[in-house]
C-alpha cells in the first residue's frame, strides 16, 4: 500500500502557510486524501466541464433543453426517494448565508437561525487566504473553539442554546484552486473546500449530533451530482464512516439543472436534502446560456422578480419535485440588507423581504436564506406563522403542470431603461474593485444583461440605442463617479478595463470568479483579501 509520504510526492502547496494552516489544516493525512480526490475525479471534473463548451456550442445554435429523454425513467417512477431528512436538517426554515471569516462565522452561529450555510462561493472572493483561513474557521467552530477578540469587542459563541446546524458551500465545478498542485496540476476549489473541511471535521460534527453537510453550487447536468455523489462515497469510505452520513443540498441555479432536478436528486439519493432556488445564479445562467438568443433578452434587472413566468415555473417544478421524494425544498436570498441612517428606504426594504419569505412559505418551501442576521427575525415570524410544522414536505403540489414551455417563457414585462444600465454598471464595477461588496451571482446578472444589451443592440425606453460607444461612455461616468466617492489608492479604473470587454457584447468570461481570478491571487502572496 502507498505510504502517506510516496502520495505526498506529487503534491505541492504554493499559498503562504502559517503553523497554525499546518497543525490543523493542511496535515500530510489531509493532503495525501486531497490527492486521492484529485487522481480520482479530476478527469472526470475537466470532462463535464468540457460537456458544458459543447452544450453550449448548441445552445448558441438555437437548440432549446428539454427533459431528457434517457432519464424518463427516473422521472416516471413514482417509488423512488431521496434520504430522510438528516440530524440538524429537519427543521431548517431560516438559514442564513454568508463568508467564512472568523467574524462572520461567530455572528452567523449566534443568529437565530435554524442552519448556517458558510460560503466558499458566491459570497467569498477564493484568494488563498480567505480559503484556507476559512477552513481553520470552520475546524475552530466544529470545536466550538472560535472565540476571539477584535479591538475591545470579544466576540463569543453563544452557550444558551444549540447551535445552528453547519452545511459547508464549497465552489463550484468550474474553479480551480491553483494554490495547491498535485501531480503539476491545479487542484479543484470544490475537492479543496470539501475534501479538507470533510477530512477534519466530518466525524466531529457527527460526534455532535449533526453530519458532513453540504449545499452544491452551480451544476448543469445530473452527472455533475453523480460525480458529487462519487466524491461522497470514497470520502466516506476512506475514512470508515457509513454512507448516506453526508447530505447535500443541492442549488438549481442553472437553467440547464431545471430540466434534471428529478435525475439531481436520483444521482445523490442517499445523500440528498434536498434542492435551493439560488435564484440570482440562475437568472444569470438564464440570460448567459441564452446569450446568442434575441428571444431571451430581459428588461431591467429590477423587473426580473421570482413571479415573472420563468421564474415562478422554476418555484413551482421545484417544489414539487422535491416533495415528491421526500426532501427538502429550500428557497433563496432576498439580497436586501438592512439600509442604515434610511428610515424610509430601510421599511421598504425589509416589506420587499418580508413579501418574498410570505411568497416562499405559501409556495410550499421547506425553508429560506437570508444574508443578513438582521434579517433573520423577519423570516422566522413569517415561517413560523405559517409553517407550524418543522417543514411542510407534506405539500405536494399535485396541482402544478410545468414544461419546457413554462421553464423557457420569457414573457417578462418591462423596460430596459438607461437608469437600469447604470444600475448595472454600478454593482458590476463595485463587484469587481471589491469582490465582496456584492455576492457573484447577482453581480454576474448586471454584467450579462449589459453584454446582452448591447450584443443585441437594444433600445432603451428613453429612445437611445445601446451600442458598443453609449456602454463604453456610461462605464466611463460610471467609473469616474465611483473612483471619486471612494478612498484614495481604489481600483475602479483597474475593474473597468476588465468590465469593458464585458459590457461591449465582445469577450464573455463563463464566470467574473474566473477572470478575476488570476488577478487577485498571487502565488506565495498571503495578503490580500478581496480587492483586485
Ligand atoms: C446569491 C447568493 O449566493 S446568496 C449567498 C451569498 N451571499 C451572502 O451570503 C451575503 C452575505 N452577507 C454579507 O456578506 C454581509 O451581510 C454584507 C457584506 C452584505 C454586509 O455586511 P456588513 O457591511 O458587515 O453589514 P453590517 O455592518 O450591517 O453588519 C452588522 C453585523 O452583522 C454581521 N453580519 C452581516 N452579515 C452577516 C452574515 N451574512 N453572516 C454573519 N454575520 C453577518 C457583520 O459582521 C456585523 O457584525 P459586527 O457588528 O460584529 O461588526
Ligand atoms: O446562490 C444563490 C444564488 O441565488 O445564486
Ligand atoms: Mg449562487
Amino acid at each position: 500500500m502507498a505510504t502517506t509520504e510516496s502520495i505526498l510526492q506529487g503534491v505541492s502547496v504554493a499559498g503562504a502557510v502559517t503553523a497554525e494552516h499546518k497543525e490543523k489544516i493542511l496535515t500530510p493525512a489531509a493532503l495525501a486524501f486531497l490527492a486521492l480526490l484529485h487522481r480520482s475525479f479530476d478527469g472526470t471534473r475537466r470532462a463535464l466541464l468540457q460537456r458544458r463548451v459543447a452544450r453550449q456550442v448548441e445552445l448558441d445554435r438555437g437548440v432549446l433543453p428539454d427533459f431528457l429523454p434517457e432519464t424518463a425513467h427516473v422521472r416516471d417512477n413514482p417509488t423512488w426517494r431521496g434520504a430522510p431528512p438528516a440530524p440538524g436538517l429537519v427543521d431548517r426554515r431560516v438559514e442564513i448565508t454568508g463568508p467564512t471569516d472568523r467574524k462572520m462565522v461567530v455572528n452567523a452561529l449566534n443568529s437565530n437561525v435554524w442552519t448556517y450555510m458558510a460560503d466558499f462561493e458566491d459570497s467569498s472572493a477564493p484568494t488563498w487566504g480567505n480559503m484556507i483561513n476559512g477552513q481553520v474557521n470552520l475546524y475552530d467552530a466544529n470545536r466550538r473553539a472560535v472565540d476571539f477578540k477584535q479591538g475591545a469587542k470579544e466576540y463569543k459563541l453563544r452557550q444558551d442554546r444549540t447551535l445552528p446546524t453547519l452545511i459547508v458551500r464549497p465552489r463550484g465545478w468550474h474553479l480551480d484552486e491553483k494554490h495547491v498542485t498535485v501531480d503539476g496540476e491545479p487542484v479543484s476549489g470544490s475537492l479543496f473546500d470539501f475534501g479538507l473541511y470533510f477530512f477534519h471535521n466530518a466525524a466531529e460534527s457527527v460526534r455532535r449530533g449533526t453530519g458532513p453537510y453540504f449545499y452544491l453550487p452551480k451544476m448543469e447536468s445530473h452527472l455533475e451530482a453523480r460525480l458529487w455523489n462519487d466524491v461522497f462515497n470514497l470520502a466516506q469510505d476512506y475514512i470508515g464512516m457509513p454512507r448516506g452520513t453526508i447530505r447535500g443540498t443541492v442549488l438549481i441555479e442553472t437553467i440547464l439543472a431545471a430540466f434534471e432536478m428529478d435525475e439531481i436528486i436520483y444521482e445523490l439519493r442517499d445523500h440528498s436534502s434536498g434542492l435551493n432556488c439560488g435564484r440570482w445564479d440562475y437568472i444569470f445562467s438564464t440570460i448567459k446560456k441564452f446569450r446568442q438568443n434575441p428571444d431571451f433578452v430581459l428588461p431591467d434587472r429590477s423587473a426580473v422578480t421570482m413571479t415573472v413566468p420563468f421564474m415562478d415555473a422554476y418555484v413551482k417544478l421545484l417544489i414539487q419535485t422535491c416533495h415528491k421524494r421526500g426532501v427538502h425544498a429550500m428557497g433563496g436570498m432576498a439580497a436586501q440588507i438592512p439600509i442604515k441612517e434610511d428610515k424610509a428606504a430601510n421599511d421598504k426594504a425589509m416589506d420587499g423581504v418580508r413579501a418574498d419569505k410570505l411568497r416562499e412559505v405559501q409556495a410550499g418551501h421547506d425553508g429560506t436564506w437570508v444574508a443578513h442576521p438582521a434579517l433573520a427575525a423577519i423570516a422566522s415570524e413569517i415561517f413560523n406563522k405559517h409553517m407550524p410544522t418543522p417543514n411542510q414536505l407534506f405539500v405536494r403540489r399535485e396541482d402544478v403542470e410545468i414544461g419546457q414551455s413554462d421553464l423557457l417563457n420569457m414573457n417578462v414585462p418591462g423596460k430596459i431603461t438607461e437608469d437600469g444600465i447604470r444600475k448595472n454598471l454600478n454593482i458590476g464595477l463595485g463587484y469587481m474593485e471589491a469582490w465582496n461588496r456584492e455576492d457573484a451571482a447577482t453581480a454576474e446578472v448586471s454584467r450579462s444583461q449589459l453584454w446582452q444589451w448591447v450584443r443585441h443592440g437594444v433600445t432603451t425606453a428613453e429612445g437611445k440605442k445601446v451600442d458598443k460607444a453609449y456602454a463604453l461612455r456610461l462605464l466611463q461616468e460610471t467609473t469616474d463617479q465611483l473612483a471619486a466617492a471612494a478612498p484614495k489608492g481604489n481600483k475602479f479604473s483597474l475593474a473597468s478595463q476588465y468590465f469593458a470587454g464585458q459590457v461591449t457584447g465582445e469577450d464573455y468570461a463563463d464566470f467574473l470568479t474566473s477572470l478575476l481570478y488570476n488577478e487577485i491571487t498571487a502565488v506565495g502572496n498571503a495578503a490580500p483579501a478581496s480587492k483586485l
